[in-house]
């Protein structure tokens, strides 16, 4: 009976244990499975830890801002290496520009493409076109630069930190913001932040040696108030004597600069702001901006250029442009007068004198623009160039020494500066033609001496048929053009067209002055009617 009843209990204490047992296990599997996890996280994040600590020992994170001179810097380095060679995203376009970050050849040939060192040398190939292949870098590329792996991105998708969330060296991990991609991201595979300076500086190096044949202008690009100068165009070096203007003139202007850019400590030490101002006055078409391009390209010196006359930047659009511009550059600053005329404006309409309404206006007002020269930044090696056709529409205040310190008045040609041109024009240039002279027989020689001799007898009777300061170098290049094979004609015809274009200014004079009288005629009879 005992049995009966003890089985039961047995069976229920053996459930109970049974039950028990699972629960215990259950709890150990909970608690098991609890510690692994645990454990897993734990180690996972240690592992990152440590592997965020090697990364910021041996990886170096570095961006370059589109606009920046590094940026250009680095992607001419890029194409240099060739490391757009792996790349299958190019941005392909038609403008031909002198700096070409991409590939510029027939698109038949693309992955035989020649390095960039050749196509500086102008070697484009049996097919020359004018097709620019840009590579994109969008997804990262790896390449090798001096035994060390370098990764590169162009298009970040997280602003703050590495595309990948990765924290290098001085960089923070990334916020997953979307940025403009127009950046280029550099991750060195390397402990010694010497690999990354010296990449930069061979990447400097190797742009100013690209860059010089050629003078590089930065022109700003929307929004202004970010100090974006990456429109970027390059002219041809002029050469120095192509420049016709006063030879004095010339060379105070070249040796002041150059004096300015090497007396840095003298400007320090005496607690004067290293910045030099020029202005540079005179008619259109005399050769200001010639002469700005031409000592940028003899001094190698890149130009910022703002052209105040274009009304679309503001004093904070300037103030921010101003600040961008590195230092040991030009910053041309056209048609300056434009910032006085628009405080003329404003008095002028409020005297409702529609007459002296000047032709364009700038949005920059005189102490937007004062508080820009002046400001932050522009005192560490700033050549500032200013251009007016107006000196007497520029206030006092911008014309303070600090602001200005050398003044150059340009006019229309001289006689000496027409006699200069003809003789520029027709001389032969080419090394060809010197070397037959140089190499050959007396008898050449001497024809090349009577040549030069001739070209400077015509010459001087051209500039004495040339009345002084009439007409501007555009216009005595445009006649001469006309005879550009034929000094004696260009000679034999210079008094008719002198007369010609004399006698249509004349007409053009008459007939402004028939107008302006017209309408000072029709103001009083209106005024008369009114009254
Ligand atoms: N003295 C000069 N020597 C050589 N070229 C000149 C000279 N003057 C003008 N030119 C030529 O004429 C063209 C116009 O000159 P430039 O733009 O320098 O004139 P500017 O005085 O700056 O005119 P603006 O006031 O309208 O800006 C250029 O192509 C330039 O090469």
């Amino acid at each position: 009976m005992a049995h009966l009843f003890s089985w039961p209990q047995t069976v229920g204490s053996e459930r109970i244990w049974a039950q028990g047992s699972i629960a215990t296990s259950y709890a150990f599997g909970v608690l098991n499975w609890r510690a692994w996890n645990f454990i897993i996280e734990f180690g996972r994040k240690m592992i990152e830890w440590l592997w965020q600590r090697i990364k910021v020992l041996f990886v170096i994170t570095a961006r370059f801002q589109k606009g920046d001179q590094t940026y250009d810097w680095l992607m001419l380095l890029l194409a240099e290496e060739r490391v757009w060679a792996s790349s299958c995203d190019f941005k392909v376009v038609t403008r031909s520009s002198r700096r070409r970050w991409g590939i510029k050849q027939s698109p038949h040939a693309l992955y035989g493409s020649p390095t960039a060192s050749s196509l500086k040398a102008g070697n484009h190939g049996s097919t020359p076109s004018r097709t620019e292949y840009v590579p994109q870098y969008r997804a990262p590329h790896l390449f090798r630069y001096k035994g060390h792996w370098i990764e590169i991105d162009c298009t970040s998708k997280r602003e703050g930190g590495h595309p990948r969330g990765f924290r290098g060296r001085g960089g923070h991990r990334g916020s997953h913001r979307r940025s403009s991609g127009n950046e280029l991201i550099l991750t060195v595979y390397s402990f010694r932040m010497s690999t990354l300076s010296d990449l930069v500086d061979s990447a400097r190096k190797l742009y100013i040696e690209f860059s010089k044949p050629h003078v590089t202008i930065h022109q700003p690009i929307q929004p202004y108030q970010e100090g974006n100068w990456s429109h970027v165009v390059t002219k041809y070096r002029r050469p120095l004597d192509s420049l016709i203007i006063e030879e004095s003139t010339k060379t105070t202007l070249l040796d002041d600069v150059k004096e300015f850019l090497g007396s840095e400590s003298w400007y320090i030490d005496r607690g004067i702001p290293y910045r030099r101002g020029y202005l540079l006055h005179g008619p259109p078409g005399t050769g200001k901006t010639a002469t700005i391009y031409t000592l940028a390209g003899e001094l190698g010196l890149e130009i910022y250029v703002l052209t105040m006359s274009e009304g679309l930047i503001n004093d904070a659009g300037l103030k921010a442009l101003i600040r961008a511009v590195p230092s040991h550059a030009i910053l041309l600053l056209e048609d300056i007068d434009c910032v006085s005329h628009s405080l003329r404006i404003e008095q002028d309409e409020a005297m409702n004198d529609p007459q002296s309404r000047p032709v364009s206006k700038s949005a920059v007002t005189l102490s937007g623009l004062l508080n820009a020269i002046d400001g932050v930044g522009t005192d560490r090696g700033r050549l500032i160039f200013c251009t007016t056709n107006h000196l007497n529409h520029l206030e006092p205040a911008l014309l303070r020494p600090g602001r200005i310190d050398v003044k150059v008045e340009y006019k229309a040609a001289s006689q000496a500066q027409a006699r200069t041109l003809f003789i520029a024009f027709f001389t032969d240039r080419t090394p060809s033609s010197s070397s037959s002279h140089d190499n050959t027989t007396g008898a050449s020689s001497e024809s090349a001496a009577v040549t030069s001799s001739v070209v400077s007898e015509l010459a001087h009777r051209f500039s004495k048929l040339i009345p002084p300061h009439e007409f501007i170098i555009p216009d005595l290049q445009g006649y001469l053009l006309l005879h550009r094979k034929d000094p004696q004609s260009a000679v034999n015809g210079t008094q008719e067209w002198v007369d010609a274009q004399m006698k249509e200014r004349s007409d053009r004079k008459q007939r402004l002055i028939a107008k302006r009288e017209k309408r000072v005629g029709g103001m009083s009879e209106a005024m008369k009617m009114r009254k």
